[in-house]
C-alpha cells in the first residue's frame, strides 16, 4: 500500500511555525517513502473557518515548498458523515444524551469533590423512550456520544477490575509503546445538539476513506488517538500507524496558536526570511540532529527520522532565525538570488552580489547596499585633517577600468603619500566610500562605485 499521510489544519487563522513542523514532518515522511501527502482542511466549524484562511494555508505551504498530492475539504463531505453517524446510531455505538452544559458541569464538580475522575456516568444509556419524549418536549435536542469499548460487554462506567478491552495500545512512531486507559475518559461527544460535528468522527471517516496509512501529528492529539483507534475499530476501518511528535513552543514554554498569530509563516515571510531557513528550524529544533540551515527539502528529508524526535517540547528561540537565514543567504549563488534582487530593484550584477552577500541577514538587506553603491551618499561631517587626507586619496585614484586589484594598488599609493597605515588608512576611506563603519570588502565595492562617485565621495 502506498504510504499516505495527511496534514489537517483548521482554516481558522494563519499557519504558524508549529503547524509548519507538523506539515513538514508529514511531507518529508511521504517524500522519503515514495508516498502521498494530502492536505485536509478541517473546516467543519463554519463560523470560524474561512475560504481566505484556506487559500492562505495553500499559499503558505507552497511557499515552504509543499505541493499536496490532493486537497480535501471536510465541508464537502457532510453527507458522508451523516450516513456514517446514522449507521453508528443504529448499532448503538452512538447514543443520545440530553444533559445541559450546566448539568454536566455540576456532575463533574461533584465527582471531583469526592476525589473521583470527572468521567461521564453514561446516565443517558438508561433513558427510556418515554424519557426521551419528555426531554424533547422540554425543548431539548440531543447531543451524541460514542460508547467507548469498555462497555461493549455490558459493564457500566466506573466498574473496577482489569478490562483489557478498555486499554488502547499502539506502538507510536515517535514515542514507542503507548497506551491509554479509556476508563479514564468520558464517552466523547461526536455530534453536537445543533447537529454539527466535533473533530473526531469526520477525521476518522476521512482517514479511512482517503487510505491514510500513517497519522503523524503533534502530541496534543495522544488522547484523541486512543478514542480514534476505538472508532476506527467500530467503523471496521484499517487502523493506521500513529506518530506524535513534540510541539514547538516558545522559549518561555508558551504554545503557539493560530488565534494569536504568533510566529505565523506570513509574518516570517514578510520579514524576508528564506523558506528553507524557516523549514530547517521548524523541523530540526527538538530532534537529535544539529540545528542548522539545510539547503533543500530533499536534504532535510534525509535528516528527519521520527525515532530521533525528542520527547521534551521543542523550544524555539525566535532570535535563532536571523543566524540560520544568514547562513543560507551567505551560501546563495547569484542565479538563485537574481529573481529576488530583481523584485527589490537591487540587481546590480554578479559582482555586486558576490561583494555584499556575506553582509546580509535577509536578501532584502541588499537594498541598502544598492543605495550605497549607487549613491549619492549623505556627506558625513568629517574634520579638516580627514578632509585633507581624503582629498589626497582622491587625487591618487587610478584611471578606470578598475578590477579587484585596483583598490590595493590605490591604497598602497595613498599610504606612501600620506604615511597612514592600517586602521588610520582604511577606516576614513570606508566611511567616505560607504557612509558606514563596516560592510563588504572595499576592494570589491570600489569597481562597483566607479570613478565619478568615488571622486565625489572623497571630496
Ligand atoms: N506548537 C505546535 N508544534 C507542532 N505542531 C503543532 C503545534 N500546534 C499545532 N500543531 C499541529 O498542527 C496541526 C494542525 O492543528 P490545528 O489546525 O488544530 O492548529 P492549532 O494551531 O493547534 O490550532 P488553533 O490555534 O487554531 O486551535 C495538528 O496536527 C497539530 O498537532
Amino acid at each position: 500500500m502506498t504510504p499516505t499521510v495527511r496534514f489537517a489544519p483548521s482554516p481558522t487563522g494563519y499557519l504558524h511555525l508549529g503547524n509548519a513542523r507538523t506539515a513538514l514532518i508529514n511531507y518529508l515522511f511521504a517524500r522519503r517513502n515514495g508516498g502521498r501527502f494530502i492536505l485536509r482542511l478541517d473546516d467543519t466549524d463554519r463560523e470560524r473557518s474561512t475560504a481566505a484562511f484556506a487559500d492562505a494555508i495553500l499559499e503558505d505551504l507552497a511557499w515552504l515548498g509543499i505541493e499536496p498530492d490532493a486537497v480535501v475539504r471536510q465541508s464537502d463531505r457532510f453527507g458522508r458523515y451523516d450516513q456514517v453517524a446514522e449507521d453508528l446510531r443504529r448499532s448503538g455505538a452512538l447514543y443520545d444524551c440530553y444533559e445541559t452544559a450546566e448539568e454536566l458541569d455540576y456532575r463533574r464538580k461533584r465527582l471531583r469533590a469526592r476525589g473521583l475522575p470527572p468521567v461521564y456516568d453514561r446516565a443517558a444509556l438508561a433513558l427510556t423512550n418515554d424519557d426521551r419524549a419528555r426531554l424533547k418536549a422540554e425543548g431539548r435536542s440531543p447531543h451524541w456520544r460514542f460508547l467507548l469499548p469498555d462497555a461493549v460487554a455490558g459493564s457500566a462506567k466506573g466498574t473496577t477490575g482489569a478490562d483489557d478491552a478498555s486499554v488502547v495500545s499502539w506502538t507510536d512512531l515517535v514515542r514507542g509503546p503507548t497506551s491509554v486507559d479509556l476508563r479514564s475518559l468520558s464517552d466523547p461527544v461526536l455530534v453536537r445538539a445543533d447537529g454539527s460535528y466535533l473533530y473526531t468522527l469526520p477525521s476518522v471517516i476521512d482517514d479511512i476513506d482517503l487510505g491514510i496509512t500513517h497519522v503523524i501529528r503533534g502530541e496534543d492529539h495522544v488522547t484523541n488517538t486512543a478514542v480514534q483507534i476505538a472508532l476506527f475499530q467500530a467503523l471496521g476501518g484499517p487502523v493506521p500507524s500513529f506518530g506524535h511528535h513534540n510541539l514547538l513552543v516558545l522559549a518561555d514554554g508558551s504554545a503557539m496558536s493560530k488565534r494569536t498569530g504568533t510566529l505565523s509563516l506570513r509574518s516570517l515571510r514578510a520579514e524576508g526570511y528564506e523558506p528553507m531557513a524557516v523549514a530547517s528550524l521548524a523541523v530540526l529544533v527538538g530532534t537529535s540532529e544539529a540545528v542548522e540551515a539545510v539547503a533543500s527539502l530533499d536534504d532535510l528529508a534525509g535528516r528527519v527520522d521520527l525515532a530521533h524526535i525528542s520527547r521534551a517540547p521543542a523550544r524555539f528561540d525566535p532570535s535563532d532565525i536571523a543566524g540560520t537565514n544568514a547562513e543560507l543567504v551567505h551560501a546563495m549563488d547569484y542565479e538563485a538570488a537574481r529573481p529576488r534582487l530583481d523584485t527589490l530593484d537591487a540587481d546590480l550584477g554578479p559582482a555586486f552580489w558576490e561583494a555584499i552577500r556575506a553582509n546580509l541577514t535577509v536578501v532584502a538587506d541588499a537594498e541598502a547596499w544598492r543605495d550605497v553603491v549607487r549613491g549619492p551618499l549623505a556627506k558625513p561631517a568629517g574634520d579638516a585633517q580627514d578632509a585633507a587626507f581624503l582629498a589626497a586619496a582622491r587625487d591618487l585614484l587610478p584611471p578606470e577600468p578598475w578590477d579587484a586589484a585596483s583598490f590595493r594598488a590605490w591604497t598602497q599609493a595613498v599610504s606612501a603619500a600620506t604615511g597612514k597605515r592600517g586602521k588610520a588608512l582604511f577606516h576614513p576611506l570606508r566611511v567616505a566610500m560607504t557612509g558606514r563603519e563596516d560592510g563588504p570588502e572595499l576592494a570589491k565595492l570600489m569597481p562597483l562605485i566607479g570613478f565619478e562617485e568615488m571622486s565625489a565621495r572623497l571630496s
